[in-house]
């Protein structure tokens, strides 16, 4: 699918509560992720997913969140949370990548850490198994999380990149700084998690608000602003 013809979506990320949940999908959110990671503030257990997750009802795509996942956890995951898509945030090669694909028979977007120009060498090799493409701040070496870190990087290292794959924005994102993420990078879509939260684990149903209505502020600029966009029209 041509990148004009997809709808720019936005996803909140990291919810744990039915008041977060419903913020979200009241906001219009596209995507609603949901965290499987214990040593993550926004993990959600297998006994709680289900009662959260029946919630969604059709309102948003419900995506679920691992690190590293072997197939007991990924079909304990797809079973408790319902997935529509996997979000795999660890260090899954493309051969595993390709693997969980044909085994579980989901969607995967795979999370790409980004620091440096080199660390996009990877880029083509995932993209040919992956569904999606996430871009996120690279962690400090030892850091207990590889995401949901609330940390941006320089966005200007993902402009211009068009792998034929829906690419995401996450890292560090908050309503306002995604107008300036925006208007330097075309994405088909967003990520937020510690953006929209008062504490680590604590979303905020009026910071989920003000990240969805400006990222889709944003995003209809930024089209508009493409300079493929225009020649286009023109
Ligand atoms: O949110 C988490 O706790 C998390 C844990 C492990 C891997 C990824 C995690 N979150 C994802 O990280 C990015 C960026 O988040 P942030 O906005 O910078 O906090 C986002 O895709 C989250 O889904």
């Amino acid at each position: 699918m041509a990148r004009d013809d997809r709808r720019f979506e936005v996803k909140i990320c990291g919810i744990r509560t039915a008041d977060a949940l419903e913020a979200a999908l009241e906001a219009g959110a596209d995507l609603v992720g949901f965290v499987h990671f214990p040593k993550s503030p926004r993990h959600l257990a297998l006994a709680d997913a289900p009662a959260l997750v029946a919630r969604v009802a059709g309102r948003a795509g419900k995506v679920a969140l691992l690190v590293d996942p072997d197939d007991a956890l990924l079909q304990d995951v797809i079973a408790a949370f319902s997935p529509d898509i996997l979000q795999l945030h660890g260090h899954e090669t493309p051969a595993r990548v390709a693997d969980i694909k044909a085994r579980f028979g989901l969607p995967v977007m795979k999370a790409l850490p980004v620091a440096r120009r080199e660390d996009l060498a990877v880029l083509p090799a995932y993209a040919a198994v992956a569904d999606r493409i996430l871009f996120d701040a690279k962690p400090d070496p030892g850091a207990l999380l590889p995401g949901g870190n609330g940390r941006p990087f320089d966005w200007a290292l993902v402009a211009g990149l068009d792998v034929n794959r829906p690419l995401m924005l996450s890292g560090g994102l908050t309503a306002d700084n995604v107008p300036q993420a925006l208007g330097l990078v075309r994405m088909d879509g967003v990520d937020v998690s510690s953006g929209v939260e008062d504490a680590p684990g604590v979303k905020s149903p009026d910071k989920i608000r003000a990240f969805v209505a400006a990222a889709r502020r944003a995003a209809s600029t930024s089209s508009l602003q493409d300079p493929l966009s225009k020649a286009r029209a023109s």
